[in-house]
């Protein structure tokens, strides 16, 4: 997908890697950007953005994504103020320990079920029927490969992110909604959310050979995603040890999915 002239509906969008992936985005000539997001810090975001990357329109819409209702509001937004959607990013998340319960329980709604929410949304306004087709990135994160001690919501949360989105973005769905869906797993990256877990810093630190990534960093494999027609239902991790690298896709070996 050329990006210039698109337009990009982005959650916790005011968040470190949101605001980096708004800018790949405004960067390559996107025509407008909406950042969607439970914090007002959006606001000042949007505006800075505005000032950076004229003359690309960027919004703020606050919006707590959990709820079905108020993030289909936002798609409204988005489409009635535009006139279309082509890209979509489910980004907001967070993290919670395993001592927290109900952080836990918040962790698996924001970072699953809203992405599943954002998915389901995105794929309705972008089909090529009522839409013009289009991309959705999910984030999800190296851990749901590779566990993070006393996190068992948050990787179970991303692990599942990974898993709907290889099944959003089977070949014969796109056929149907020309809306390609693919996931993007980055390792620890220099955002506020490495300050929501005490000690998280020192263990990272101890980690050998695995520096903190930079958002902008990671944002040039989102924009891979985006940009590349060929990539749909792909997964990418972002590593400081491996760089940006598509996981292999087993399903290709095989001429088609299993009908239910
Ligand atoms: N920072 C890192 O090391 C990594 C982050 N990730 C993922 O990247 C995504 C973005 O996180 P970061 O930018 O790092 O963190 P961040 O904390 O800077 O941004 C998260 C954003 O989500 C927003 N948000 C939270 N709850 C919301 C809700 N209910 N509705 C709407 N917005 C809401 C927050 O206000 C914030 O702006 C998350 O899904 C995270 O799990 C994945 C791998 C590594
Ligand atoms: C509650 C703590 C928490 O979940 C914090 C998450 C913070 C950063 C985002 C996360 O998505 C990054 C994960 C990166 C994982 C990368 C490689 C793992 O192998 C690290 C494993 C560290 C360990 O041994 O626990």
């Amino acid at each position: 997908m050329k990006i210039s002239g698109k337009v990009a509906l982005i959650t916790g969008g005011a968040g470190g890697l949101g605001k980096a992936f708004a800018a790949a985005l405004l960067r390559a000539k996107a025509k407008a950007v909406c950042l969607v997001d439970i914090s007002s810090r959006g606001k000042e975001v949007a505006e800075d953005l505005r000032l950076q990357y004229p003359p690309s329109q960027v919004d703020f819409y606050h919006c707590d994504v959990m709820n079905y209702d108020l993030f289909k509001g936002a798609f409204d937004f988005v489409q009635k103020r535009f006139g279309a959607i082509d890209i979509v990013c489910n980004n907001a998340g967070m993290a919670a320990s395993d001592h927290n319960v109900s952080g836990s329980i918040r962790t698996l709604r924001l970072n699953l079920e809203a992405v599943y929410f954002g998915t389901k949304l995105g794929m309705d306004y972008m089909d090529k029927e009522s839409g013009r087709g289009g991309v959705i990135i999910n984030v999800a994160s190296m851990a749901a490969f590779l566990p993070l001690m006393g996190s068992m919501c948050y990787n179970a949360s991303k692990a599942g992110v990974v898993a709907l989105t290889k099944s959003a973005g089977v070949p014969e769905q796109y056929e149907m909604t020309g809306v390609r869906v693919n996931a993007l797993c980055p390792s620890f990256t220099e955002t506020p959310l490495l300050d929501t877990s005490s000690g998280l810093r020192e263990m990272i630190a101890q980690l050998p050979n695995h520096p903190i990534m930079s958002p902008e960093y990671v944002a040039e494999g989102f924009q891979q995603l985006v940009e590349n027609e060929e990539l749909c239902g792909a997964v990418m991790r972002v590593t400081p040890q491996k760089g940006i690298e598509i996981v292999p896709n087993r399903r290709k070996d095989r001429n088609s999915s299993s009908k239910l």
